[in-house]
């Protein structure tokens, strides 16, 4: 927004010709305005509503409050609050801020894609289909704040222009009574269509949306396991696309246990390829997770079956072995085939036969690490390392003050939703938050720059361990197993050199000319690339 006003200055101040705007307004220091109102509001729900209200008048200053203080505005713009925003969205609605495509729209989804206001300056849409947002269930058309708030992310953390991204929500109905039931609920009333129709509609979708935003990458959100696993195998190797819960999820914990393994090491001795890693959940976080753990264990010299073997997963009904009846498909590569005997069901008894070094929850049971188990982790051993994964923080397994009371200070911890540091007799412990938000926003940005046809696997693998090896001296002297959130940019423009080159190596790339550069020449080029939020924009007087 351009004032575009006649000025005078009196006395070294600048005050316009106007009776609109109070006469000292452009003197005064905007952001402190922005956060202090921010921080009259008393509920999350409150600030989020408010926060995205500054985006929608004067998105520089937006992003500009956001960049300063991430630490305190993340947490609201993402997980956690932005789980309170998505339950609730159909009643705080106030706006349009994203893409609905309705399953209404079905043989017309190309006509409502274009009319997308910033059609083909259009770079990355995040897709959600609402039916697993976060931990929350089927929250149907009220999902639109998750694409919202990864949106933020790529803006804040890696640069993208705000008018090259776009927040899609799938309205294709929902299995959630209560939504169906609510007056004011926004989507369609009506029940998930079957397996059949969905995948008509996904397949029109994203054969309209490659015709309408040539130069787009899609990444899915938030779908429900089997369809975020069926569309990633169906379209990934057709589009210019990737899943952020399998393979965002993936190799952002891949970088954590990286540190975490080579912290646990300097204590212990114990090397990756004698690492047991326990998974209590086997949803698309959890599979996808493991998967890219045992790529790298591959990349790293172990044969295929050596890797699988590292890994154990359990879900609702226990350790799953190979001799269940009925295993979903994407639980069966991780099977156990060397156990027999009788059903394991509670966590303490597997965790009794594994003795897993490491402890993942992507379970989204609140308080299911409890502290029999976590205590027992410790006793096994001298740096547990124990990762509650699940979003938001009313899901997470443990709580990150309990996890370091009961292993005495022992724990190497990462959880998905923040946490604030802890002091524990007398030393303070800071947890690290193993969030795909360190990551997509670094794929996206290699993937747009380097015109990827594809985003390949050794991209999402190469993004993790640019991640992992991205911590400064100070980073690493504190134990921190992933970098500062307030270094992002920085972090985001790594991830994306790495992920360039890995397109390149896989010949995937469209824009060759960077295949000339060296390293330092490309990251210069895609630092000077980052968009940033210039609030005199908006007054431009100042
Ligand atoms: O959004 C987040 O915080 C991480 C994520 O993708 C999920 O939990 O589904
Ligand atoms: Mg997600």
């Amino acid at each position: 927004m351009s004032l575009g006003l006649p000025l005078v200055a009196t006395n070294g101040h600048v005050v316009p010709l106007t009776t609109r705007i109070p006469p000292y307004f452009l003197n005064t220091d905007h952001r402190q305005r922005c956060l202090a109102q921010l921080r009259s509001k008393h509920t999350g729900l409150e600030k989020y509503i408010y926060l995205n209200g500054l985006k929608e008048r004067d998105p520089n200053l937006f992003y500009e409050v956001l960049l300063g203080n991430m630490l305190e505005i993340i947490p609201i713009l993402y997980t956690p609050t932005v789980g309170d925003a998505c339950s609730n969205y159909s009643h705080i609605w106030r706006r349009p801020e994203g893409l609905y495509v309705s399953i209404e729209h079905k043989g017309h989804i190309r006509q409502v894609l274009h009319t997308w206001p910033t059609g083909l300056a259009s770079r990355i849409a995040v897709v959600t289909d609402g039916s697993r947002i976060l931990g929350l269930g089927d929250l149907g058309a009220n999902g639109l704040p998750i694409s919202i708030g990864k949106l933020d992310l790529y803006i804040a953390g890696a640069g993208i222009k705000p008018t090259s991204a776009v927040p899609i929500c799938l309205d294709l109905g929902t299995n959630t009574e209560k939504f169906l039931e609510d007056p004011l609920y926004i989507g369609v009333r009506r029940k998930r269509p079957a397996t059949a129709e969905m995948d008509e509609f996904m397949k029109e979708f994203m054969e309209a949306m490659k015709e309408t935003f040539p130069q787009l990458l899609v990444q899915f959100e938030d779908f429900s396991t089997d369809n975020a696993f069926r569309y990633l195998e169906m379209f990934k190797t057709q589009y210019r696309c990737f899943n952020d819960d399998i393979q965002g999820t993936g190799s952002v914990v891949l970088s954590g246990f990286l540190n975490s393994a080579r912290l646990a090491s300097s204590a212990t001795g114990t090397p990756l390829s004698e690492q047991r890693i326990l998974f209590f959940g086997a949803g698309s976080a959890g599979i996808g997770v493991a998967k890219q753990l045992t790529s790298f264990f591959t990349l790293q010299g172990m044969s295929e079956d050596e890797a699988r073997k590292r890994i154990y997963t359990v879900d609702s009904k226990g350790l799953i072995t190979a001799d269940r009846k009925g295993l979903q498909e994407h639980k069966i590569y991780f099977a156990r085939t060397d156990y027999d005997g009788p059903a394991l069901t509670s966590l303490i008894d597997i965790i009794q036969y594994v003795k897993p070094t490491a402890l993942l929850g992507l379970s989204t049971i609140r308080n299911a690490f409890t502290e029999d188990v976590v205590r027992l982790m410790a006793s096994l051993n001298a740096r547990p390392i124990i990762f509650p994964l699940s979003n938001p923080v009313s899901l997470c397994e443990v709580d990150y003050s309990d996890a370091i009371k009961w292993t005495n200070g022992t724990v190497i911890f990462a959880s998905g939703s923040p946490y604030k540091a802890v002091k524990f007799e007398g030393k303070v412990y800071e947890p690290g938050q193993g969030n795909n938000m360190y990551i997509f926003p670094g794929i996206g940005l290699g993937t747009i720059l380097s015109e990827a046809r594809h985003v390949t696997d050794a991209m999402v693998e190469q993004a993790s361990i640019a991640l992992a090896g991205s911590l400064t001296d100070e980073e690493e002297s504190s134990e921190l197993v992933y970098p500062r959130l307030a270094r992002i940019r920085d972090i985001s423009a790594n991830i994306a050199l790495a992920v360039i080159r890995a397109a390149q190596t896989d010949n995937v790339d469209e824009n060759v000319l960077f295949r000339n550069l060296t390293d330092e020449a490309l990251l210069d080029y895609i630092k000077a690339k980052q968009w940033q939020p210039c609030s005199a924009h908006s007054y431009p007087h100042l």
